[in-house]
């Protein structure tokens, strides 16, 4: 797959100014992700990761296949591309890296850093999950490691089992003024969005907000425009 990053700002600068981050299925149920994901972006979406773990609603899809993984990525390049967004995997370098992504995600039991670098390079940007004060302090400091994310900051359906984090963990985590940039995850929406910023947090992190709403590209703008610039 060739890459799509034609004459924008380095990924790296992008991620700087990014504020809002979109976490989407490849929408099998729906089969809209091209005019979804359009529309997200139009509403001011700066990152786009895909994350498909399967889905156990009406019609049951199982975790994607890598070969559908690539095909809904190549659908995501071409709009991320057009929009100058950044484009992200969840989970697995090698997909990140046939997929020509700006980021890969990893999680505290994914591939480590330092074989995700020896599999990608330096030029893509790594983010990292992190659940607690500890473990994002860690992740502003290790190596190779650009971002991270803290949550969930309330317990939330799309990660079920997971504890959530808290404000108060939003809260430290902004007082120590992490170097990398970091965003907030994990039940947010516009509703809740003022209380993620009075913790001190400028980015956000979201799933449902966007992929569940009637209007993806309100909702984007919504989101976006209660974000600082
Ligand atoms: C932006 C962002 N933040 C956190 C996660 C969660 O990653 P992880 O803990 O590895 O869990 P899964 O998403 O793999 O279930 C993420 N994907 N993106
Ligand atoms: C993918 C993911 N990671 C989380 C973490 O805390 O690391 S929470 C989460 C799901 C966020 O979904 P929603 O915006 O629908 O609540
Ligand atoms: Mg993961």
């Amino acid at each position: 797959m060739t890459t799509y990053r034609g004459n924008h700002p380095a990924p790296r600068e992008r991620l700087a100014q990014a504020r809002l981050y979109l976490c989407t299925d490849a929408r099998r149920d729906t089969g809209d992700l091209a005019r979804f994901v359009e529309e997200a972006l139009a509403g001011g979406v700066d990152i786009v990761q895909l994350r498909d773990k399967g889905s156990a609603g009406e019609k049951k899809f199982g975790p994607l296949e890598a070969r559908e993984e690539l095909e809904a990525l190549e659908v995501l390049a071409a709009a991320c591309h057009r929009h100058g967004a950044l484009l992200a995997v969840n989970d697995r370098a090698d997909i990140a890296l046939a997929a020509g992504a700006d980021i890969l995600h990893l999680g505290q039991g994914d591939l480590p850093v330092r074989y995700a670098r020896q599999v990608l390079g330096d030029d893509v940007v790594i983010g990292r999950s992190t659940a607690s004060r500890a473990q994002a302090s860690l992740a502003d400091i290790e190596d190779g490691v650009d971002y991270f994310a803290n949550g969930p900051v309330w317990e939330t359906p799309t990660k079920p089992g997971r504890t959530a984090a808290g404000l108060e963990v939003l809260r430290e985590v902004a007082r120590s003024q992490p170097r990398r940039p970091w965003f907030a995850i994990g039940g947010i929406d516009a509703e809740r969005l003022p209380e993620v910023l009075d913790a001190g947090a400028t980015r956000i992190a979201v799933v449902r907000a966007i992929t569940a709403a009637p209007n993806p590209r309100a909702a984007a703008a919504a989101l976006k425009a209660a974000l600082p610039g």
